[in-house]
């Protein structure tokens, strides 16, 4: 009897957050297509994390395009499945799988180094990969996983592949952020949280360093003909909140109202496509149009400190 009880009780509190709270899933959740027709025979995009989730979604779009498109993945089995399940769907599909760790500054460096001396030309890079409210742990260069992954190691990557996307121009950068943004601040006096560690705040510092990076890139980048904007995907569902209970009990209780990868996809292929968007730069896009930034995202004091903290912590000096 009892345990009927608890069964009942329970079923009633999860109906009860289904009504309360679908609402905001689905506000945040829907809508937005990508309506462009643009093709891209001849064009050469590089999309990080790109074995899954909405990074595979955006490959394969892409491929469908008529670009080269070159999956970054860490794991290179998973990255080949995902490219074989890609020419499943688009026979013709030019999709080639390169290893890449953002969680490790030699992984970087290795394979920027291949892809200068392999490939003319970069036309767009999406920097899409991400890690979620993972346990503290460091990347092999001691940096927090979260800002490590999701900011330092595609600071990294951009800063070595800018000669080529500056000679390969019109070329444009996509900077894959969230609206996790809104409640991150930069703790510029424990970047690393070596001092303490919440897995949430620091994914929501990593996700307005993502915004605040892409807007000091778009700045410096000006008259370069390398455009440079970020985006929210919508809430996806993915594996991405592989990390937390809470959050994974979440998505799966609210998953009829996430989006789907392919839907969640659109707005980075959007800003990598889109005619319209063109000149357009230093600008945050959800749902295929401009989306709101958090204060703390439109701080260019902060940008520049994060930009100035960010290239010490990996050793790098920009030219611009
Ligand atoms: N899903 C959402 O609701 C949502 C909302 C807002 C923003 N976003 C952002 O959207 C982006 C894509 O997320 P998703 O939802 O598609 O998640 P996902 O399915 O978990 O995909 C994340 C991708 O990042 C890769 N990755 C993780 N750590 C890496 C590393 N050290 N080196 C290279 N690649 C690494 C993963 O590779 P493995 O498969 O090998 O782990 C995977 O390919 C992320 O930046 C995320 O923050 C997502």
């Amino acid at each position: 009897m009892m345990v009927l009880v608890l069964i009942v009780a329970g079923l009633v509190v999860v109906a009860l957050l289904m009504v309360l709270f679908a609402p905001y899933i689905r506000k945040y959740s829907a809508g937005g297509t990508c309506m462009s027709m643009a093709r891209l025979d001849g064009k050469t995009v590089l999309i990080t994390g790109a074995n899954t989730g909405i990074g595979k979604e955006t490959a394969l779009d892409l491929a469908i395009r008529g670009a080269r498109v070159i999956m970054a993945c860490r794991d290179v089995e998973k990255g080949e499945e995902a490219a074989a399940s890609i020419r499943r769907v688009y026979s013709k599909a030019n999709v080639e799988v390169r290893e890449l760790d953002l969680a490790d500054t030699s992984s970087i460096r290795a394979f920027a180094q291949r892809l200068l001396r392999e490939v003319d030309h970069l036309h767009i890079l999406i920097n899409n990969a991400g890690v979620m409210m993972c346990p503290y742990v460091k990347t092999n260069d001691g940096f927090e996983m979260q800002l490590g992954v999701n900011h330092l190691g595609h600071f990294l990557l951009t800063y070595l592949l800018i000669g080529l996307l500056k000679r390969s121009a019109p070329a444009r950068i996509v900077v894959v952020s969230s609206l996790a943004h809104n409640v991150g601040w930069i703790r510029f006096h424990d970047l690393l949280s070596q001092g303490s560690y919440n897995s949430g705040l620091a994914y929501c510092q990593s996700k307005l360093a993502n915004l605040l990076f892409a807007r000091e890139l778009a700045r410096r980048l000006k008259g370069s003909s390398v455009t440079v904007n970020s985006v929210h995907p919508g809430l996806v569902r993915s594996e991405l909140v592989r990390h937390s209970t809470i959050l994974s009990l979440l998505f799966s209780l609210f998953s009829l109202f996430l989006k789907s990868p392919r839907d969640g996809a659109q707005t980075s292929i959007y800003c990598a496509v889109a005619e319209e968007l063109h000149s357009l730069t230093g600008k945050h896009f959800s749902d295929c149009a401009p989306a709101s930034v958090a204060p703390q995202g439109r701080n260019e004091e902060t940008a520049r400190k994060l930009w100035d903290a960010s290239s010490e912590l990996l050793g790098i000096v920009w030219d611009h």
